[in-house]
């Protein structure tokens, strides 16, 4: 009897309700007990993914978008549980870096086939992310985002336009990596292990989850008028060929703010964090989650 249970996050994307019912009736319930636990607030995906991985769970799968896989996933690494996803949520990035179906019953089927790619889990200071991680626009973005009540396309598109108008990037980081040490004043300091942000919109799409290494990229402070010309380069695929944009690929990188005491945050996977440290140490172990894929 395979063990599969599901996290699933009420609030992800446009918000849907999936219960064991509903669920149940992809599997044959000779192979396989189903149980379906729903998150009721954010960090309790962790809560929930702990007690099934000590309960004995096959399968875990998040049913949501980047944040909640984040909170499943991390409570996977180093663990022989698989991962399932079943992208319910707004961006869903790593759902399509993984080429995860988002019709339900074609991500059931890549549950029920049980192909599993082992895929690089990154850190930064102590917190794991298995997408992306970032400080400068990103974090505006996110920010505003969430002020905006609602996880559609359109509240992003809402979001970075006010982004544009109120971001000024005054930080200054000392960047450390590969023997090298050099500063900048970054619009954007964006650390990727996958391809995909979300939406199909990407910065990255050199990046693999399998190769050890992670993908990154600097953008040196914008004019608004820049910004809204990196808008349209990425959506047209050709962000490469803007001479601002410093792409690295690094297996471990160090960077540490220049300034004194202010309140600053990162985001990995989506999600807002209050950054402690003016240290931040970001790294990436390969092939240290076991995830179901197509
Ligand atoms: N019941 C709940 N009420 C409020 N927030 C929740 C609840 N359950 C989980 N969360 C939080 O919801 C947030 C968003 O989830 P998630 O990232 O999966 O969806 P999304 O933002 O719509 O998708 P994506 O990240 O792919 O754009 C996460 O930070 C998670 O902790």
């Amino acid at each position: 009897m395979t063990k599969v249970h599901f996290i699933v996050n009420p609030i992800a994307g446009k918000g849907s309700v999936l219960d064991e019912k509903a669920l149940s009736g992809y599997f044959d319930a000779a192979a396989y007990e189903i149980t379906v636990k729903t998150s009721n607030y954010a960090g309790h995906a962790v809560k929930l993914a702990k007690e099934s991985v000590e309960s004995g769970v096959d399968v875990l799968v998040a049913c949501g978008g980047d944040g909640t896989i984040n909170e499943v996933a991390s409570c996977l690494v180093h663990t022989p549980v698989l991962l399932g996803i079943v992208p319910m949520g707004s961006g869903n990035g790593l759902a399509e870096s993984l080429k995860i179906p988002r019709r339900l019953k074609a991500a059931m089927e890549t549950i029920k086939k049980g192909r599993v790619s082992r895929i690089d889990v990154a850190m930064v200071n102590g917190r794991p992310f298995f997408s992306n991680m970032g400080i400068g626009f990103d974090v505006k973005v996110i920010s505003n985002y969430n002020a905006g009540g609602q996880r559609r396309f359109w509240a992003y598109v809402k979001a970075v336009v006010r982004s544009i108008r109120d971001f000024s990037s005054k930080e200054r980081i000392k960047v450390e990596f590969d023997q090298k040490t050099f500063k900048t004043n970054p619009f954007m300091f964006f650390v990727s292990n996958s391809k995909v942000m979300g939406y199909d919109i990407s910065l990255t799409r050199m990046a693999s989850l399998q190769d050890g290494l992670l993908d990154v990229v600097i953008i040196e402070n914008l004019t608004k008028g820049e910004i809204l010309i990196l808008g349209l380069f990425m959506l047209l695929r050709l962000n490469q060929y803007l001479k601002k944009i410093q792409y690295f690929k690094v297996k471990e990188l160090k960077f540490s703010f220049e300034g004194q005491g202010k309140e600053r945050f990162m985001q990995t996977d989506g999600e807002l964090h209050h950054l402690e440290d003016r240290q931040v140490s970001v790294s990436v172990e390969g092939g240290a989650l076991n995830v179901l894929v197509p």
